[in-house]
């Protein structure tokens, strides 16, 4: 078949085309052979046939996706630390996860192979499904630009201004094994089969190049425009209505003029694992439930009002409560948090569970800090949570067609 044929003649059950290199590339991976140098975007997708538009989300544009795009259903942090020091390499790496991300984003796949003797180049499990909302972002941590004073890759002196590790905080119990990274990957969708086969082809196509340093899944309730609500079901995110507009985007999220021109549209990434004593809350009355949020369980609504979207008045609230506290600081943030399981903890049997606080803000030394250390020394929320891991990211602005991520910090 030749490659019009091919771009024309598949569908998503047909998947995409994809040379025997491919599978060479993948098994011999940083050997200098892109792994999905022949990949072709699919001419349409199975399920999302009769209306693309709301299957798929642009990867092209000012900003990344997956930053101000509404939550999807499903989410995986993947965290990598780079294996390599040659910058050649890196940029290949950087250039084959940018064109899997154009591949996966927009409902195809790769190959599975024409080649019975080497293994398939894609791993299959989504030949069958559509986009399903697919977003990927990525991002830098400070030990992508330097480690102990060495300069990696030459670009130390494009570092952003406030990247560096979230200072340690009064009650942090942080596990290093779970925490930072040179290079974060946010894969959200609304099929966790979807999201899951993104991450897993990004660790295959990192083969050589990055390991794996931490994975951790996450997701939310999805009822159709409700603010999801949380393990201790309180809604949770209600606040972020306050800056839902492209002026609030600027103010809150978006980079400003001090920063590298790299960062134009870009943001800052902020994670904290928060493990929340779900047997403890579940023991604990209506009245110290509400108290510590100084919300309302049911409705969300803020102490003294009666709608979720109320004004909210913080000297209505206990002075510990959360909700106070974060006012208290007079910053906005854009939450983007998951919950999580991770089984039990056999330690004491407990479950082991909690939320993935995820933000973005232009300037979290500002925005995210001084927040955290009030509400780490004060918040009634401390007694039912412990902080155990913890990173920040610089997320650069979004791509053109034709530009891999990562460009603008490793060229020029
Ligand atoms: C430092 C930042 C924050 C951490 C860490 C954090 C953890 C955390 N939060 C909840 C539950 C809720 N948070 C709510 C509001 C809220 N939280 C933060 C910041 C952090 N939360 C902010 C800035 C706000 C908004 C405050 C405001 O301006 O009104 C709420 C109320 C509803 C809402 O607005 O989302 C809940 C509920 C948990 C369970 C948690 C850690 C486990
Ligand atoms: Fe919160």
């Amino acid at each position: 078949m030749d490659s019009k044929k091919q771009r024309e003649g598949m569908t998503r059950r047909d998947f995409l085309k994809m040379t025997a290199v491919a599978g060479v590339g993948l098994a011999i991976g940083g050997a200098g052979v892109s792994a999905i140098e022949r990949a072709v975007r699919p001419a349409s997708t199975s399920a999302a046939e009769s209306n693309p538009s709301e299957d798929t989300i642009p990867m092209y544009g000012e900003h990344q996706a997956g930053i101000i795009t509404p939550q999807q259903t499903y989410m995986y942090l993947a965290s990598f630390r780079i294996t390599t020091e040659d910058k050649a390499a890196v940029i290949r790496l950087f250039r084959d996860w940018t064109r899997f991300s154009d591949l996966s984003t927009s409902g195809g796949t790769m190959k599975t192979g024409d080649n019975p003797l080497l293994p398939p180049s894609d791993t299959g499990e989504t030949l069958d499904l559509p986009a399903s909302k697919l977003t990927v972002t990525f991002g830098f941590g400070p030990t992508f630009f330097s480690v102990e004073g060495k300069n990696r890759f030459g670009i130390s002196a494009k570092s952003p201004r406030y990247l560096k590790d979230i200072p340690r905080m009064p009650k942090d119990n942080l596990d290093h094994l779970q925490s930072g990274g040179d290079v974060i990957v946010q894969v959200c969708a609304e099929d966790q089969q979807v999201a899951f086969h993104a991450v897993r082809n990004f660790i295959r196509l990192s083969t050589g190049y990055a390991t794996l340093k931490w994975i951790q899944e996450g997701f939310i309730s999805g009822s159709g425009g409700k603010t999801p609500r949380n393990l201790f079901g309180f809604k949770d995110g209600t606040a972020n209505n306050l800056h839902q507009t492209p002026a609030g985007y600027n103010d809150v999220v978006w980079a400003g003029e001090d920063e590298p021109a790299w960062m134009k549209g870009g943001t800052y990434l902020a994670y904290r694992k928060v493990r929340m004593l779900l047997e403890v809350w579940d023991r604990s009355s209506l009245t110290d439930q509400e108290d510590t949020f100084g919300r309302h369980k049911e409705s969300g609504a803020a102490y003294g009002t009666k709608d979720e979207f109320d004004t909210v008045d913080p000297a209505q609230m206990p002075v510990s409560a959360h909700v106070r506290l974060a006012k208290q600081s007079k910053q906005l943030i854009h939450r983007r948090g998951y919950s999580y399981t991770d089984g039990v903890d056999l330690r004491t049997g407990n479950v082991n569970a909690g939320l993935l606080f995820i933000s973005y803000q232009k300037n979290p030394d500002e925005q995210l800090i001084p927040m955290l250390k009030l509400m780490q020394s004060q918040d009634k929320l401390n007694e039912y949570t412990s902080h155990v891991a913890s990173a920040l990211f610089a997320c650069p602005g979004g791509l053109r067609e034709g530009q891999y991520i990562g460009q603008s910090i490793l060229e020029s």
